[in-house]
């Protein structure tokens, strides 16, 4: 599913350039649930941001469902994101003055699916995170787990084959992260869904099937 070979990427800082990532190899296959750790500045960002078809790199191949990912125009990258990606935040990026249905359902807007028929499929994904009751509510009434929970099903709702998560529970306490954890390893188990957590806690790294540990823009195990 996800095949990176020999990525280099590099940052141009003033007249310098920083290595950040220096050949890194790395399969994930569909369906797997791991983790990316690593300690502050040992590229971990800059992976996510690669693997989420964010920011391009300077050598090396990255295949997504056995697509190279290289140099791609604004659109095809846009295309791929949407077609494969699920993206989830440590600070949720749920939208204030919209409730929890229709910040699920933002995805389904841009694809210009209809209103009566986008907020009935995100009643369903929020069923599915266990916050059918919240839809009318704004994520300003809601719980930093129950935000999480929305930010999910809002990822979940384009059907993609793999989830990025960057810190997802980095802003939750230990309790709330555990049910966020439950509802990853659900996904994965019942559909499938890879799931690529990016964290510091051990604890999260733990419920993974495989810990990848990055240091210095290579993986040491
Ligand atoms: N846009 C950028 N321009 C220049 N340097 C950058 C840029 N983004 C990251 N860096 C540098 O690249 C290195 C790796 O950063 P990255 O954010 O990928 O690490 P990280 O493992 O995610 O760290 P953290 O855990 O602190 O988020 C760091 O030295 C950082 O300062």
């Amino acid at each position: 599913m996800v095949v990176l070979q020999n990525i280099h990427k590099y940052y141009e800082v003033g007249a310098n350039k920083l290595h950040v990532l220096k050949g890194l190899d790395m399969t994930i296959e569909q369906g797997e649930l791991v983790s990316i750790m690593g300690s502050s500045g040992s590229g971990k960002s800059t992976l996510l941001n690669i693997l989420g078809i964010l920011d391009d790199y300077d050598s090396g191949t990255y295949l997504l469902n056995n697509t190279p990912m290289k140099q791609l125009s604004q659109t095809k990258a846009a295309y791929y994101r949407n077609q494969f990606i699920g993206f989830v935040f440590q600070s949720f990026n749920l939208l204030s003055f919209k409730n929890a249905m229709e910040n699920v359902a933002l995805p389904l807007y841009y694809q210009k699916v209809p209103r009566k028929q986008r907020n009935k499929i995100a009643l369903e994904y929020l069923d599915r995170v266990g916050l059918k009751e919240w839809a009318e509510h704004s994520p300003n009434e809601m719980s930093g787990g129950q935000r999480q929970r929305v930010a999910i099903a809002r990822a979940l709702i384009s059907k993609p084959k793999v989830i990025l998560a960057d810190e997802p529970t980095g802003a939750l306490d230990t309790k709330t992260s555990e049910e966020v954890m439950e509802i990853f390893k659900e996904v994965n188990r019942e559909e499938g869904i890879t799931v690529i957590i990016v964290t510091h806690e051990n604890d999260v790294a733990k419920q993974t099937q495989r810990i990848i540990k990055l240091k210095d823009g290579n993986i040491i195990s």
